[in-house]
């Protein structure tokens, strides 16, 4: 397996809490996932979670704090946060579309691992034979991550939707990401591009990545989760192990009861 995974650190956020003007949007929330764990986040509209995401991500004024691994991270901007580890996948499609998915991931697998400038420019054999291997190191984590080689000289947006939503996964995990977060992942897929997604969550999960996922799909949540935070009015109203919260009153009361 080419790609590696750091250090495999978990996501620990403690007492986070937003305010929009005068609407708490969210109040005490707390949870870690761990490394070959994958946490979901499920909750009405309005519930909080994507304020949770902007909370872990300091992308909002908050209190509370977050952890990598032992490191205290609640200080760290938005942008330095995904040299510590932490990635977030937004819903939208994210890629280079004017080059081709394969020049995606070696563009993203090579600024993650860096490439010396000074040997490419006074050894061109060497760069040559660099270069050569840094497409087969790119086509191998694709074809990993299920993006199957039929599509490595496809521009990202020629290729089935399904698969783009795996791309920007893929290539968000590609720059050595021990943490992800995924926005509504499978938000627009149904059929084999569900299947795919929950593939590629859980072979990112069984290679130490911990995985936070936001997601309206309950099939999706209940069977690929090893834990779910239920919030509900920007408060935890329920957290456990997806059988716990499937049974929960309070649960169906706050989310499962509102229909959507
Ligand atoms: N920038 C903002 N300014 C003011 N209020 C906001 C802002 N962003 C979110 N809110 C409010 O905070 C609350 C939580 O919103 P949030 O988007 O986090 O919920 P959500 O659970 O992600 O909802 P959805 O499932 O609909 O995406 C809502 O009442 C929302 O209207």
């Amino acid at each position: 397996m080419t790609v590696s995974q750091g250090n495999g650190r978990s996501l620990t956020v403690d007492g986070l809490r937003v305010r929009y003007g005068a609407l708490v949007a969210l109040d005490g929330v707390s949870f870690t996932v761990r490394p070959g764990e994958i946490l979901g986040i499920i909750g009405p509209n309005g519930a909080g979670k994507s304020t949770c995401y902007n909370a872990t991500t300091n992308m909002v004024q908050r209190a509370g704090r977050v952890r990598i691994g032992d490191q205290d991270v609640t200080d760290v901007p938005a942008h330095g946060l995904a040299a510590l580890g932490l990635r977030r996948a937004f819903q939208q499609n994210t890629f280079f579309s004017n080059i081709t998915v394969l020049e995606n991931m070696i563009a993203v697998m090579q600024h993650a691992h860096g490439s010396s400038l000074g040997q490419t420019i006074f050894r061109p054999l060497a760069s040559a034979r660099r270069a050569a291997q840094a497409r087969d190191a790119a086509r191998e984590a694709l074809v990993w991550m299920g993006i199957p080689e039929a599509y490595h000289d496809s521009y990202p947006t020629q290729i089935p939707y399904g698969t783009q939503r795996s791309l920007s996964i893929a290539l968000a995990n590609a720059t050595g990401a021990d943490i992800l977060l995924l926005d509504e992942p499978a938000a627009g897929l149904g059929g084999e591009d569900m299947q795919n997604l929950v593939d590629l969550m859980l072979t990112l999960r069984d290679n130490g990545v911990a995985l936070v996922v936001i997601e309206h799909h309950m099939d999706l949540i209940m069977s690929v989760t090893d834990q779910i935070v239920v919030l509900d009015q920007g408060r935890m109203i329920a957290s456990g192990v997806p059988a716990d919260i499937r049974n929960s009153p309070e649960v169906l009361e706050a989310y499962l009861g509102r229909a959507e």
